[in-house]
């Protein structure tokens, strides 16, 4: 034997009624043994007690409500019975509905709505719909009969949540079912009394009736039919990926209920955990579904963590002082106080120290509970003996559940260092020492960013999710763009990764997608729906977003997005860029940057910033933390000016050189940054900065390259008119240098001093930078170590492509570190 329950949706309307008929059809057909407990037909219940209510205060729209309620049955049985069948159907249920007008107008006269009235009143919901469904069931060719479980189902005179009678009750439902072979169409919730009066089971109730049926008749188990597939690892609203579990243990279905997992109600299930006795819940509308399975194991040993709830809403109540301190009996006043004052505690915790001890509790008893801790603590606090009691709002619980973390080390580091790196702080904590829940209280803000970062550590270890905020499509970016889009597929599968691009701006448009751009198009494609953009709107959206695993990718030249690192940063977003202003501009300005990535734990990543995609900063920064000292740095660092010198040769006119360099996507926006040397300054005192001197833009000696006119031209296109007019004059040095066997070369030094210098040299055949061809960059690091033989790095170190993946590897950099 088997018992089914089926919710309020279940048997909403003739519809549904038609597919629990088709459910209970195969059962019968299967040749198994099922009684079946029914509830209202949804939203019945409520309207009954409202209809109640409005006859209580003497409302006449009661009868309309009447109305309706009876609408919902006939308009049932009309689509469900076949019309030679229906006036008898009717008939019944006209009868049942007059009983209820009776009961109704009773009320109205007396304007008194007792418990017991009450009781009456909502039987009638149960009642109605189990045998209109007990009606269609026969129709169908499945011998059916209604059981009113008051005939079986015996209570106290508790009206409004009765406790049952087990013994008498039991008997009666074994003898009913040994008399009656047809399947068994039970009113869930409603029983009566000794005295014949009908009573209700209270919250829960049809739960209830099935347990209490399934223990009675030993059933082998009892299947709770719901609109949904059974219970999932954390509410989909939330999290989009929450999926359905195959099984957990009652204990961890109590857990997940009590925050918030509204599929079952264990307390109400409990005369058939008792027994022992499987629960499975299952899909009405999915019955392929094959159900989630609650035994007194959790199963699927692997899986530390079941599920993952939260309670969105709580405040934390906190008692302190140095009068706690070894005083027994403190939380016994504490909490009789507050069980008094009817404040439910919703977590508990308090530090070995004893100073304190904080609590959580609804937001509505935030205020009552403050209260009365002031009035029980009176004393205490006036002779200071007591701090003030402090009150937190906007906060939420989030809790890790499952019997397998017992005694299994490292599961609650990981929820800890995911929280960290989303950049989410802990305000309380809680585990009991049946390490089947660990609860922490997070700010009411972090709670979806949180649950999906957690959601993703414990249950999709085998895909990791980035979030993409890219600004700046332009070359570099759109290069980026195209990268991604090529290798998606390949990190998705390969690497388990996938990468959403979830904000694209350029300096026109912008646009947002939590659930991910289509990157196939193109990134006019893709921005053509946006909205007006600006650096700060799209920083502004990226923060307000609050979605977990987020790096910031900042593909614009100039200053408009670099203003906003630090705040980024201060957001708990990551950072990867290959704009150098940042970390080119103010020490104080790249200092606090610095900073802010160090408090929130968050990554920021440059090596972009020189020499391109070359490894340049992270071998640098590798040096130092190894402990060695950076004594010189020599370099090439401009891909462009080298692209420039190792070219140009007789008969090349330099300007048209400019524009080659330009059209391959080595110089900056504007090639002035490139020949005037400001792009080469900015990479030689990043890397003193990163070499441990503290130097400002101004330290940085840029002896001239190119004349005052073109620096002074009104854009780039006049820019090229004054650089044409100095052609003669670039001809002249490289012939000189030629002539002396050497070769120009723009070098940038940073000497033991920390003196950063840039100059045009002419440099021998033997020099190292002689030899350098295309836009190739060369860095030459002299430290402690690398001292008789120096380091050095070189490659091509300008361009779209390498630069672009020069920052995607940080992309990924970056995943790695969010995920892991
Ligand atoms: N070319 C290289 O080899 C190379 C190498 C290393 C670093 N970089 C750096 O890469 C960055 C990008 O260079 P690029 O050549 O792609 O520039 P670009 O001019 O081709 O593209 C810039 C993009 O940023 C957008 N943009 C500008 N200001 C914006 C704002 N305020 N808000 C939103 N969008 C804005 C523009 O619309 C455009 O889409 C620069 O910082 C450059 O220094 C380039
Ligand atoms: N314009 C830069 C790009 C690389 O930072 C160069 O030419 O080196
Ligand atoms: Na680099």
């Amino acid at each position: 034997m088997k018992v089914l329950k089926f919710g309020g949706t279940s048997v909403g309307s003739a519809k549904n009624i038609q597919q629990v008929a088709s459910i209970l059809s195969d059962y019968q057909q299967s040749g198994q043994r099922v009684a079946v407990v029914v509830s209202a037909m949804s939203g019945i219940t409520n309207k009954l007690i409202e209809v109640g209510n409005r006859a209580a205060s003497g409302d006449e729209t009661y009868k309309s409500l009447l109305k309706d309620i009876e609408a919902t049955h006939l308009t049932a049985i009309r689509e469900l019975i076949e019309v030679r069948r229906q006036s008898k159907t009717i008939a019944f249920v006209k009868l049942l509905l007059n009983d209820l007008e009776d009961i109704l107008r009773g009320i109205f006269l007396l304007r008194e709505l007792s418990l017991r009235s009450l009781d009456i009143l909502q039987s009638f919901g149960e009642r109605l719909s189990s045998f209109i469904i007990a009606e269609y069931l026969s129709q169908e060719g499945v011998p059916a009969a209604q059981l009113d479980a008051r005939a079986v189902v015996r209570t106290n005179s508790v009206f409004g949540g009765a406790k049952v009678d087990f013994v008498t009750t039991n008997s009666a439902i074994t003898k009913y079912f040994a008399e009656n072979d047809k399947m068994q169409i039970i009113t869930g919730f409603v029983a009566s009394s000794e005295s014949g009066e009908t009573t209700t089971l209270g919250r829960g109730g049809s739960d209830y009736s099935a347990a209490i049926f399934g223990a009675a008749l030993n059933a082998k188990e009892i299947e709770i039919w719901t609109d949904v597939d059974g219970v999932m690892t954390t509410d989909p609203r939330v999290v989009p990926t929450a999926f359905s579990l195959q099984q957990l243990s009652y204990e961890e279905a109590m857990e997940m209920s009590h925050f918030g997992a509204k599929v079952i109600y264990p307390p109400t299930l409990q005369p058939a955990i008792k027994k022992n006795i499987a629960l499975r819940i299952r899909n009405t509308f999915n019955p392929s579904f094959p159900g989630t399975l609650v035994t007194a194991k959790s199963g699927q040993e692997d899986w530390p963590v079941k599920g993952i709830s939260s309670i969105k809403e709580i405040s934390l109540i906190t008692l302190s002082g140095s009068g706690l301190i070894g005083v027994p009996g403190v939380s016994s006043r504490l909490f009789g106080a507050l069980a008094r004052g009817g404040v439910s505690m919703i977590l508990i915790t308090q530090a070995s120290s004893e100073h304190s001890i904080t609590f959580a509790v609804a937001p509505s008893d935030a205020v009552k509970g403050k209260k009365i801790i002031e009035e029980e603590f009176f004393n205490e606090m006036a002779s200071g003996k007591v701090n003030p009691v402090e009150v937190e709002g906007n906060l939420s619980i989030l809790a890790i559940i499952g019997e397998n973390m017992k005694e299994r080390p490292g599961v609650a580091a990981k929820l800890f260092s995911a929280l960290g790196k989303n950049g989410v702080s802990i305000s309380a904590i809680a585990q009991g020492s049946s390490e089947l829940n660990v609860s922490v209280v997070i700010e009411q803000k972090h709670l979806y960013k949180s649950l999906n970062a957690l959601h993703e550590i414990f249950f999709l270890s085998d895909m990791a999710e980035l979030n993409v905020f890219m600004l700046g499509l332009g070359l570099i970016g759109n290069t980026l763009l195209n990268q991604m889009k090529d290798q998606a597929e390949y990190l998705l599968t390969e690497r388990n990764l996938r990468l959403n691009i979830v904000g694209a701006a350029n300096s026109k448009k912008m646009i947002f997608n939590e659930t991910g751009l289509d990157i196939s198009l193109s990134k006019e494609e893709i921005l053509a729906e946006g909205e007006a953009s600006n650096a700060e709107l799209f920083v502004e959206k990226m923060i307000e977003m609050n979605l977990p695993n987020s790096v910031f990718v900042d593909c614009t030249p100039g200053e408009s997005a670099v203003k906003l690192y630090e705040n980024i940063l201060l957001n708990s977003i990551s950072i990867t860029t290959p704009n150098k202003i940042a970390n080119s501009g103010t020490l104080e300005y790249y200092l606090k940057c610095q900073a802010a990535a160090k408090r929130r734990g968050v990554k920021f990543l440059y090596e972009t910033n020189v020499g391109a995609g070359l490894p340049v900063i992270g071998p640098l920064q590798d040096l130092r933390r190894s402990g060695d000292k950076i004594i010189k740095i020599e370099g090439i660092l401009s891909g462009t000016l080298s692209y420039l010198f190792n070219t140009f040769a007789a008969g090349m006119k330099f300007s048209e050189l400019v524009k080659q360099a330009k059209e391959m996507g080595y110089t900056e926006p504007d090639p002035r940054d490139d020949l005037g040397g400001v792009d080469v300054a900015r990479k030689i005192l990043i890397l003193a900065r990163e070499a441990g001197y503290h130097l400002e833009p101004s330290d940085v000696v840029v002896e001239p390259i190119l004349p005052q006119a073109c620096l002074d031209a009104a854009s780039v296109d006049d820019f090229f008119v004054e650089l044409e007019k100095a052609n003669d004059l670039f001809e002249k040095q490289r012939a000189e240098a030629e002539a002396e066997g050497k070769a120009l070369r723009i070098v940038a030094t940073l000497d033991e001093e920390g003196k950063a210098v840039v100059s045009l040299q002419a440099v021998g055949s033997t020099h190292p930078f002689y030899g350098l061809v295309g836009s190739d960059n060369m860095v030459v690091f002299t430290s402690r170590r690398y001292f008789s033989e120096p380091l050095v790095i070189r490659g091509p170190g300008a361009g779209a492509e390498v630069t672009a993946a020069g920052v995607f590897a940080e992309i990924i950099t970056i995943g790695n570190f969010l995920i892991n």
